[in-house]
């Protein structure tokens, strides 16, 4: 228990901290990997080169420093870095090389205005966060291990098959190496991918969202690959997949996590919305409806660049032909002359929320959506502004929650 004394040093030293944010983080991660580089394994390298895990990082630790006394209030929070923890492989016995980091960061930053009382203050405090995480992640690891099929850790996965869906996005069949069984998941769940690329040091972990329903014997992943450049540093690990990994290989995978899926326990309406990859989850939730809930009415909305770029366009209008609740509509930025020609989109630009409006009629639905971080900001605040409830608005951000936070003030970040 944290004395009244330490809870309100920390509370008072947060917007401190907060101002300082983004050096102490910075500071602490040079520190971290400087004195524990088996640390580089685990964390986005590319995340850290744009400085989204730095911001990332701080804004977790002063949320929860901020509700110091009240965690259970930010516990949507906790849930959803806890799942990425776990499915990253993160362990108890790390939580005390960060803290120690984080403190000493602190010190470097603050100088004297680090006094002993406030780094004792926020080492007690950084105690009870992490106990907070590790607890919550135990029982993670211990739910990914026990059910059906299940494993905690990394397990080795065959690339049964490798079918390209548009021109920058290609999807991967895994199936167990061992021949066991596979755990299921929710729908819009994601797994993470351990890599080790000859000639790259370190492992490199990605997450991918699962892009089929859970009812088959593989999980099927539909990575895009990225370009990488000096300010983008990202599309490592999507471009050796593309380009290196081939039917037969092995991947190391982890279990199924997170904690943006379909909600199965209501009957109401569905929309779902996508933007370019960002169609992952939602086509698992697609095939998932179809399967399963026959009765419930489903929008599928995709906004795609044209249709070079469309993955699974064949699939979702197979899938609405034969199926009365699943209405699907395309939306190309900037279509090709050929998809002039067959009219394979329902509207030219952006999905608009007068638009969404005129299609829609009603916003009484659950709606769901995932794409590029001006997409989701859009989206989410065209629904605010059409008086959409919260409570009815899911949506996932799959790079660090802070930078969606940062671009989009109203989305309250998982
Ligand atoms: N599970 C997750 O959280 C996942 C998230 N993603 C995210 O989705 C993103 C998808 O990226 P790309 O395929 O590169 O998308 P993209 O750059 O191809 O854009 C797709 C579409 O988004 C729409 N869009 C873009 N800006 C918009 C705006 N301001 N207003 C309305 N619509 C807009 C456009 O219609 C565009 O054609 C990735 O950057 C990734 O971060 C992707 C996969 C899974």
């Amino acid at each position: 228990m944290l004395t009244q004394k330490t809870i309100d040093i920390i509370k008072s030293t947060v917007p401190v901290l907060e101002v300082h944010g983004e050096k102490i983080t910075t500071r602490f991660y040079q520190l971290l990997f400087q004195n524990n580089p088996e640390l580089l394994n685990v964390f986005n390298h590319a995340n850290q080169k744009q400085g989204r895990q730095q911001t990332a990082l701080a804004n977790a630790v002063y949320a929860a420093a901020a509700h110091i006394d009240h965690l259970e209030e930010i516990i949507e929070d906790v849930k959803l870095i806890a799942h990425k923890h776990r499915s990253l492989g993160i362990k108890p016995e790390q939580y005390p090389i960060v803290g120690k980091n984080l403190l000493a960061a602190i010190k470097d930053v603050l100088g004297d205005a680090a006094t002993d009382e406030v780094l004792n203050a926020w080492k007690d405090a950084y105690q009870v966060i992490a106990n907070a995480f590790i607890s919550f992640e135990k029982g993670l690891y211990q739910q990914a291990q026990e059910v059906e099929g299940g494993w905690s850790d990394f397990r080795k996965f065959v690339v049964d098959k490798k079918v390209k869906e548009s021109e920058v996005i290609t999807s991967f069949y895994l199936k167990p190496q061992d021949g066991g069984a596979l755990a299921s998941f929710l729908p819009g769940q994601y797994i993470s991918v351990k890599v080790q690329i000859t000639g790259v040091e370190n492992s490199h972990i990605r997450q991918y969202s699962l892009s089929d329903a859970p009812s088959k014997d593989y999980y099927r992943i539909s990575v895009k690959q990225e370009s990488g450049n000096d300010i983008k540093p990202d599309g490592m690990v999507s471009t050796y997949l593309h380009q290196q990994i081939k039917e037969g290989d092995i991947l190391e995978i982890s279990a199924p996590a997170g904690v943006f899926t379909l909600d199965e326990h209501n009957d109401r309406p569905v929309v779902l919305l996508s933007g370019g990859v960002g169609l992952t989850p939602l086509t698992s939730m697609v095939n998932t409806l179809v399967e399963k809930y026959p009765k419930r009415p489903v929008t599928y909305i995709h906004a795609a660049i044209n249709g070079n770029f469309h993955a699974f366009a064949q699939h979702m209008t197979e899938l609405a032909s034969k199926n009365k609740q699943l209405k699907n509509y395309f939306v190309y930025e900037r279509p090709t002359d050929n998809d002039r020609r067959f009219q394979s989109f329902d509207k030219e630009g952006f999905i608009t929320i007068d638009w969404l409006q005129s299609i829609l009629k009603s916003n009484q639905m659950d709606f769901y959506f995932c794409g590029p971080t001006p997409f989701m900001k859009a989206m989410y605040n065209g629904l605010k502004q059409w008086g959409v409830e919260k409570e009815h608005i899911h949506f996932e951000f799959f790079g660090p929650a802070g930078e969606l936070e940062e671009q989009a003030e109203a989305v309250q970040v998982r």
